[in-house]
């Protein structure tokens, strides 16, 4: 008797609709939900109530993911929840990986060799472009090859007539058809399934025998919204004898449309099963609320897509950046720095494995790498040059492709001159040719050759010959010796891993390497040495899990047994395109690279998205703005804490071209923060929260910082069209003072057009609040050193160097104020005593706000010791003109005039910019405030006030009406005359 419903463990970490979802009766259900709002452990919860609370035996279940990654993730998950070593036995994995082990399982029931090799995306190519040479034909190959994929998802082949059978034809499509045929002749004869045959031959064996498939109870399906035509038909065919199926999927993440991938299952789905139980979730556990409100805005620009109700479980959290950079190597040193002041300040609860760069093609990671390489920081590629693909793991591959297949000609065909034989493409294409006018493989016209003969047609020259028949034919046929043998009962021992070291010793592959690659051999070499041990924890997993890749047995239906570790370990290979090596990365915390498309389905506390411009993203060789916007949207929803997006202004294409902000971005750019948050304590802690971690005592994590630490993201200027010089990332050795210092900012918008003019719009760097001003001390400020002390050492130590000293001090108060402004140092001479005083610092009345424990810190002095220069002290306001309110341009649609801060004067600390919630939940972020002035700071209102217009006025007024705040007018001048007191006004 099952446990009643609500007792089952599984269900205590779902919400209300998960749980309808988990537990639903009905047979098909469809479960649509936007990103982060728990699908994917939906469906795993789904799977356990299946096999636990149904009954359903573990092997009579289906579950399709989209990568092999996640299909390792849900089988963990699922193992733990099951907890007895039950999840081994279910049917999970890719569609390629099920359909592989259905056609070794069956596939000799529809004329499939047992013995068949995988040819992977390179491997069809390069069969491709052989063909269209031979047949001279003007197409190019990847465009080929990407057709016949199309041709092959759309699942039609197995339905229609052969091609060729048209009435009429263009010359071009001939081609094509042609070519086909040729193509699929060629891997028939190679004894080779490409990535669609694996599913189109599927669809075929489970189409002619259903027996294959009797035993299946039900089908779940993740990522449904990215399956194809041919795919669906394969969910279908595994699910025909009960109908029971389960898709989770998002319309919004649809972004493998070029290939083939099609948005229309959806519909497909509930027209061809008109029962199914549609369930929508509709919160977000994964993202603060301000990712998600962006996010949300990214997508909404697409007024034709399906609309669905998300939610946010979390808290506001701090805005997302846009940053422009100067250039991509900026901007990657930028990420560095912004990656180690993130990790750094949280103590350490986030490490380097908590991060992700996420690229929209992988052209894109080389500033990204060098970066991360000149500061030290390991990171992991995913979905970019695959650790499989490399020329050195290639060659090895091909090698025990050969070894296993010799009628690989392929394969075979890649390595006959690797190592250096002499072998040169016109020898390799007479062989290809000669092999396939003879119907034999290459490998048994090169045997013929070396065995002297005479019968072949390729000339091959004595010396050639003798080093392909010692370098290449007898090793390999050493090896399949030693295999055989070891095949025998009582056969002597012969792993896979001595196989491939037994190779390498026979190719002298470390010698080769270092003749080829004399400046990278090593880096090459240490990748053979991971390939071994890959292959070694190949093995070991095959031992512990042998049962695991068996299909159940079925009464009646004779199964073949793939009992050689060779063809499986080949398979794994072929199969695991999205997995990388590293991919662990359990000892060493790594930086994540992965391209968007590899990301789908994961998540990261910390997200970078850099190279957010037209052409990029959009990308220029996409004609689909909405797949190229859901892409964008689908990276954005993978931060969980923090999202970062960042634009150099100029391409690095060397001709200077101006990158334009990503036509996505560009209308939202007021709404995200221009530079990095603040990490103080109440930032982190709700970081903490919403990650589930424990943050470091504060102290622990002020200590652990290096002393001239630079906890804020002011390395970069703000506005890079003003920057002198970019620093070089990891360049910590700044604190805020020395930091080099924007000139007084020109005006700009994040697309680049310029406003001049005083009235203009001005980003000012801080934001401060007086509250709590007395707490602004040196001690409550770690990493920070007081401005006077500052101001002695440098006296000290440069003491020949005074005279320049003055001059950039003048210039930088020049840079800092307008000249028709007064400083307020004199103001604060006169009206404060120094003094220091350890309360805590300030917070912010939503907590998250809080940044002055991060900014520069009050002067402080001890008698005696000159605090301020006087150069600076001696200053005095102005007489005569009133300073005025600032301009500031009519508010953004996005805007929300209630929220807005009101500038002040005030020589507190400052406070950077983050969201401002208002009393409404829906209030929009605020866009920075006009500004004119540029040495004093503003104070923030906490009830919101409007900066109004003061054109050409150059100055500030009287924060708010009277009645309003409940104070008497006071003009601003005599405020300034006024003894110094906290400005803030809180308001009811
Ligand atoms: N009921 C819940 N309570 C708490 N956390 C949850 C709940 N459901 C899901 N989560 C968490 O939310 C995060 C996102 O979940 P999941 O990856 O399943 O979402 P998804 O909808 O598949 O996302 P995407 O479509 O973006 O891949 C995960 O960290 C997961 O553990």
């Amino acid at each position: 008797m099952p446990p009643p419903l609500a007792n089952h463990p599984i269900l205590n970490s779902l919400n209300d609709a998960q749980r309808r979802a988990v537990s639903s009766d009905a047979a098909t259900v469809a479960i649509l939900a936007g990103p982060g709002s728990g699908k994917t452990h939906t469906l795993t919860s789904r799977v356990v109530w299946l096999i636990d609370q149904v009954g359903y035996r573990p092997e009579d279940v289906v579950v399709a993911t989209f990568t092999v990654k996640a299909a390792r993730e849900m089988k963990e998950r699922i193992g733990k929840a099951l907890g007895d070593g039950r999840e081994k036995k279910i049917v999970l994995g890719n569609f390629h990986s099920i359909a592989r082990r259905y056609l070794a399982a069956y596939g000799r029931k529809i004329g499939i060799n047992q013995k068949f090799g995988i040819a992977d995306d390179g491997d069809s190519r390069s069969i491709i472009a052989r063909i269209c040479k031979r047949r001279e034909v003007n197409l190019d190959p990847v465009a080929v090859r990407s057709w016949i994929s199309k041709k092959k998802a759309k699942g039609d082949e197995v339905v229609t007539k052969p091609l060729g059978q048209k009435a009429t034809k263009t010359s071009g499509e001939k081609d094509l058809d042609e070519c086909y045929e040729e193509y699929q002749a060629h891997l028939k004869k190679s004894n080779l399934l490409d990535f669609d045959d694996l599913l189109v031959r599927c669809v075929e064996l489970l189409r002619e025998f259903p027996s294959c498939v009797s035993n299946i109870q039900t089908v779940l399906i993740d990522e449904y919204q990215d399956t194809n035509g041919v795919q669906y038909e394969l969910m279908k065919l595994f699910a025909q004898q009960h109908k029971r199926i389960t898709i989770v999927g998002d319309p919004d993440q649809s972004i493998y449309k070029w290939r083939s991938a099609e948005i229309q299952n959806l519909w497909r789905m509930l027209k061809d099963f008109p029962g199914t139980d549609e369930i929508s979730l509709e919160q977000n556990y994964r993202s603060f609320d301000a990712i998600l409100r962006l996010s949300l805005l990214v997508i909404q620009q697409d007024k034709k897509r399906y609309q669905k109700a998300l939610k946010p479980v979390h808290g506001r959290g701090p805005r997302p950046v846009l940053r422009r950079l100067k250039s991509a190597s900026a901007e990657a040193d930028w990420i560095v720095s912004e990656i180690r002041r993130v990790i750094m300040m949280s103590g350490s609860m986030l490490t380097f494995n908590d991060v992700a760069i996420l690229l929209r093609s992988a052209s894109l990671s080389r500033h990204v790498e060098t970066a991360l390489g000149k500061s030290g920081i390991a990171y992991r590629m995913v979905g970019g040059k695959k650790f499989y693909e490399r020329l050195e793991i290639k060659a090895i591959l091909d090698y025990l492709r050969v070894i296993y297949q010799p009628e690989n000609n392929d394969a075979l065909a890649r390595i006959i001159n690797v190592p250096k034989r002499g072998v040169g493409d016109v020898t390799i294409k007479s062989l290809l040719e000669e092999a396939e006018s003879s119907s034999l493989s290459v490998w048994a016209v090169l045997t013929k050759h070396c065995r002297g003969d005479r019968i072949a047609k390729t000339k091959i020259p004595k010396p050639m010959e003798q080093r392909i028949a010692a370098g290449l034919i007898r090793p390999l046929d050493n090896i399949r010796r030693k295999m055989d043998k070891a095949a025998k009962p009582g056969g002597a021992v012969f792993g896979l891993v001595e196989m491939i070291e037994q190779l390498l010793a026979a190719l002298n592959f470390q010698k080769y390497l270092k003749d080829t690659h004399p400046n990278e051999h090593e880096g090459r070499w240490a990748n053979v040495e991971e390939f071994i041990t890959l292959a070694g924890d190949f093995v070991r997993d095959l031992k512990e899990s042998s049962d695991e890749e068996l299909l159940p047995e079925l009464e009646g239906l004779e199964q073949a047994k793939e009992d050689e570790v060779l063809p499986r370990f080949l398979a794994n290979v072929s199969l695991a395109s999205d997995v990388q090596t590293g991919d662990d990365g359990e000892n060493k915390p790594l930086v994540t690279i992965s391209t968007i498309h590899a990301a789908k389905g994961l998540e990261w506390p910390v997200v970078f998205i850099p190279a957010v411009y037209n052409g990029s993203i959009p990308h220029m060789r996409s004609d689909d703005n909405d797949e190229e916007r859901r892409l964008l949207y689908v990276a954005m929803t993978r931060a969980q804490s923090l999202l970062y997006l960042s634009c150099s202004l100029f391409s690095t294409n060397g001709n200077g071209e101006r990158n334009q902000l990503s036509s996505f971005v560009e209308p939202l750019h007021r709404v995200f923060a221009p530079k990095g948050p603040c990490f103080d304590r109440p930032v982190m802690l709700e970081i903490a929260k919403v990650l589930g971690r424990t943050l470091p005592p504060e102290n622990a994590v002020f200590k652990a910082l290096p002393s001239m630490f630079n906890p804020e993201d002011n390395i970069f200027p703000v506005d890079p069209e003003e920057s002198q010089e970019v620093p070089a990332a990891g360049t910590e050795a700044r604190t805020s003072d020395d930091a080099p210092r924007a000139k007084r900012p020109r005006l700009s918008n994040m697309s680049g057009q310029k406003n001049s003019g005083e009235d203009a719009q001005w980003h000012r760097d801080y934001t401060t609040t007086m509250e709590g001003a007395s707490s602004f001390t040196v001690s409550s400020l770690p990493g920070f050193v007081s401005a006077g002390m500052h101001q002695a050492a440098i006296t000290a130590a440069n003491a020949a160097a005074e005279t320049r000293q003055k001059a950039e001090q003048e210039k930088r108060l020049a840079n800092r104020r307008p000249p028709d402004q007064k400083s307020i140092l004199s103001f604060v001479k006169s009206t404060t005593k120094p003094s220091i005083d350890p309360s805590p610092a300030p917070t912010s009345h939503n907590g998250l706000l809080t940044q002055a424990s991060l900014a520069p810190p009050q002067v402080t002095a001890n008698p005696g010791q000159q605090a301020i220069p006087p150069s600076l002290a001696t200053h005095k306001p102005a007489k005569g003109t009133l300073l005025s309110r600032p301009a500031r341009p009519a508010p953004a649609p996005d805007e929300n005039p209630k929220g807005a801060a009101y500038p002040c004067f005030s020589s507190s600390p400052v406070k950077p910019d983050a969201i401002q919630p208002g009393p409404d939940e829906d209030d929009e972020p605020l866009p920075e405030p006009t500004r004119v002035a540029a040495c004093l700071h503003s104070t923030t209102f906490t009830r919101p006030t409007l900066l109004t217009a003061g054109r050409g006025s150059g100055g500030l007024t009287r924060p708010s009406p009277v009645g309003k705040v409940g104070r008497t007018p006071i003009a601003p001048i005599d405020r300034l005359r006024k003894p110094f007191k906290p400005l803030t006004i809180k308001r009811p």
